[in-house]
């Protein structure tokens, strides 16, 4: 039982307690996963059968960790937990109970875009205008009813809705919603809200099976539980029901999926639904030095909703946190890409011991080229995912049909692809029938010749028989010899490898390690069920940060992938007004808060050294902009900053000024002008402006004499150029600030003749 010894005092006694509802609210690091793992570990030495113990974790990939961890101290038994994300356990017991709900247990699990896809087909049907019924704004209003627990009927009658959705001009959005519903049921699919949302409807409606699992989860556990919603706090408060047995582990200052329907005052209401309750605190700090845990605390205070909390740490102090001052978001990847080399160098790390950290995907654009300019191997967390090509859903969506035929997504990826002749008027043709006879799209193509009669008849018999053949092929052989002839008779390996530019080499390979992954998957001994259609309910819940590279890389991901992860190193990139804090989400006071609480959980990743880095200007929106440090720079603690200033023109810690007479940028931006009003940051007080129409140059074209202009010192007149080692430099007579020397590769000049 040694592991209880590595615990501290509170740790180790919320360990051993299991008898009742438990929330441990705890700080960042301070060991709550960790106990959640060996709860688990020791309810099972304890003789509970790890079937009867549920654990929900924020991903695939946390639960397959702590799963490790568990079997290290129980052994193989730990296979038989129920472990994973809400959406993978819940979709596994919908399987198992499918046929309640009217729906097949082979039921296809709608991505994002398949639901946009599908929302597209009813705005258009319905003839509403497209800009006003965006799929994206549509789809999160419905997914945001879902989570609330508001099915379509419900929508219908809801007063405070009607009135949202009037006010934005917006009134068939219930109609979207109901048709949304009668859609993805005809088509034997679920989205991911569905997961959750039927999950609630089928413990509502069906008594007998919510007694069944309750018998069986005697054992509830909950990780990162700040980030539920209202549909996941339902649901697991009624699996509970029964052995009240839930025990939930998070951390309200690390509460980031507010804009996701998450609600931290399920952290509020635990309390008051369970007057019984214990509650543990943990403070203590084991993940980072003394200088993060404080420099984060001083952060954190600026936010007025919180539990008071006291994160301590016994850690060393560690280094000072660094801040880079660049001049462009490429000299800002440049910096950090040097920085990591000569980290690594000094400090003997691996690449895995590094992440670089970002607010939104489009920032790593930059970086990557800078890493793999200084050959470092990185891969991205979260970005377009293996699975998310369009080339590996092409073949995915052949799977699916085969499993489930009324899977309409799936059908509208397939039915032409490779060309067979089958045009979109015939497919739309297809769904009106099916839809005029109240039929499955399957039914119609595979008795098409009672419909259509011509030649798109004969294409679409010569479909349907090609898809029968691959049912018969599923039926007779194994996961991956179905799916290798699959690839084959469809024509997709063809048209992949008869494409031989280098992307479409790379799309054939892509394909290629598809059925390597399913054959891999069919020989894996720990998996039950090695079907092609177990394989297809793993992918679709596949999340983008469940990938394993078995490669040493560093770790580039936004802010909201790395809840619950540490690293020696971390980079925050992109520490600007607008961009972090993000301009799209500060509507409120509400919202900055949470932006600071992404913040916070950003910095708290990392161990032993953080990094800060903002740039001066960035590319944004195809637009050369002026850039401000982030406020939240200016509200770290002093002591813990080593502010170096690293690289700007002028060497300066200053702000950069503009010359008067420069049009303002971010006029047709929409900033909201509230943004301007709270400003704490100690670099820069005042907005800044650069010319709309400014270029920098390439230092190559400079030459003496010529006139060029400087964001901060304006217009002047070169005196003399220098070449120092691999240095370029310019002596610059500047018309108000005289004359100055600039480092080429970091000052931005533009040529005026
Ligand atoms: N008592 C302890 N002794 C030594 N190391 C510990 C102890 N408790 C936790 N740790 C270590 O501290 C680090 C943080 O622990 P853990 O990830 O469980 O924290 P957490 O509270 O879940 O963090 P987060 O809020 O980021 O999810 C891990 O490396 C863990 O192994
Ligand atoms: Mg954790």
């Amino acid at each position: 039982m040694d592991y209880l010894e590595s615990l501290n005092e509170p740790q180790r006694e919320a360990v051993v307690y299991n008898d009742g509802p438990m929330m441990i609210i705890a700080g960042a690091g301070s060991g709550k996963t960790r106990v959640l793992t060996y709860k688990i570990a020791y309810l099972m030495e304890q003789g509970v059968e790890p079937f009867n113990i549920l654990s929900l974790t924020f991903t695939n990939k946390a639960a397959r960790e702590m799963r490790e961890r568990i079997e290290e101290v129980v052994g193989s038994d730990a296979k038989n937990l129920w472990m994973g994300t809400f959406h993978s356990i819940f979709a596994r017991i919908l399987r198992f109970e499918a046929d309640k709900m009217g729906y097949q247990s082979n039921f296809t699990i709608y991505d994002t875009e398949d639901s946009k896809s599908v929302i597209k087909g009813i705005v258009k049907d319905m003839n509403l205008d497209d800009k006003l019924y965006k799929p994206n704004s549509v789809l999160s209003r419905i997914s945001s009813a879902k989570n609330n627990l508001i099915s379509w009927r419900m929508y219908e009658n809801n007063n405070e809705l009607r009135i949202e959705d009037e006010a934005s001009g917006r009134h068939k959005i219930s109609e979207i919603y109901k048709e949304y519903a009668i859609r993805c049921f005809k088509a034997n699919a679920m989205d991911f809200d569905d997961l959750l949302f039927n999950t609630n409807v089928l413990f509502h409606k069906f008594p007998d099976v919510l007694n069944k699992y309750q018998d069986k989860f005697r054992y509830v556990m909950i990780d990162e539980f700040q980030d539920t919603n209202i549909s996941q706090y339902v649901i697991t408060k009624k699996l509970a029901a029964r052995f009240q047995n839930i025990c939930v582990v998070g951390d309200d200052a690390q509460s980031i999926y507010a804009f996701r329907g998450a609600n931290i005052q399920n952290i509020l209401n635990f309390e008051k639904d369970y007057p019984d309750l214990k509650v543990v605190k943990l403070e203590q700090n084991y993940r980072s030095s003394q200088n993060i845990v404080e420099a984060a605390n001083s952060i954190i205070r600026f936010n007025q909703h919180q539990l008071p909390k006291n994160v301590w740490t016994q850690n060393d102090a560690g280094a000072l946190i660094e801040i880079f001052k660049t001049a462009t978001d490429n000299e800002e990847a440049k910096i950090v890409a040097s920085s990591i080399f000569e980290e690594k160098m000094t400090h003997g790390l691996r690449n895995s011991d590094i992440a670089i950290l970002y607010r939104t995907n489009s920032q790593s654009r930059a970086i990557e080229e800078a890493l793999r300019r200084t050959n470092i191997k990185y891969k991205i967390v979260g970005g377009l995912s293996f699975y998310s090509r369009k080339e590996i859903k092409d073949m995915v969506a052949y799977l699916r049909f085969v499993m489930n035929p009324a899977d309409e997504e799936a059908f509208k990826r397939i039915i032409n692809y490779p060309k067979r002749g089958i045009g979109l008027t015939t497919v739309n043709k297809l769904r009106v029938i099916a839809n005029e006879n109240n039929l499955k799209i399957w039914d119609v193509v595979s008795n098409i010749r009672r419909f259509i009669s011509g030649r798109a008849a004969t294409s679409i018999e010569q479909f349907a028989d090609m898809i029968k053949a691959f049912q018969f092929t599923v039926e007779q052989k194994d996961a991956f010899e179905a799916a290798s002839l699959i690839a084959k008779n469809s024509g997709m390996l063809r048209e992949l490898y008869d494409d031989k530019t280098v992307e479409g080499k790379v799309r054939y390979e892509n394909l290629q390690e598809l059925l390597n992954a399913i054959k891999a998957f069919s020989e894996d001994p720990e998996k039950e069920d090695k079907s092609l259609d177990s394989f297809l309910q793993e992918v679709s819940l596949i999340t983008s940060t469940d990938q394993d590279a078995d490669e040493d890389t560093i770790t580039l991901m936004t802010i909201h992938m790395s809840k619950g992860l540490e690293f020696d190193h971390v980079y925050i990139v992109g520490m600007e007004e607008n961009l972090f804090p993000s301009q799209m989400m500060l509507e409120s006071r509400a919202d900055l808060e949470e932006e600071r609480r992404l913040f916070y959980v950003a910095m708290t990743r990392a161990k032993k050294k953080l990094f800060l880095s903002f740039a001066l200007q960035r590319y944004r929106f195809g637009k050369l902009i002026m850039c401000e440090p982030s406020r939240f720079l200016g509200e770290i603690d002093r002591t813990f900053i080593n502010a170096r200033g690293v690289v700007s023109s002028s060497f300066s810690n200053e702000p950069p000024r503009v010359p008067s007479g420069f049009t303002k940028v971010g006029s047709n931006n929409n900033q909201p002008t509230n943004l301007n009003q709270r400003r704490t940051s100690g670099f820069n007080k005042k907005t800044t402006q650069v010319p709309d129409n400014f270029v920098a140059c390439d230092p190559n074209d400079l030459k003496e004499g010529m006139r060029v202009m400087h964001v901060k010192f304006g217009e002047g007149i070169i005196t003399k150029m220098e070449i120092d080692g691999a240095d370029k430099r310019a002596k610059v007579r500047f018309d108000r600030e005289g004359e100055k020397t600039l480092i080429l590769a970091f000052a931005k000049l533009m040529i005026l003749n």
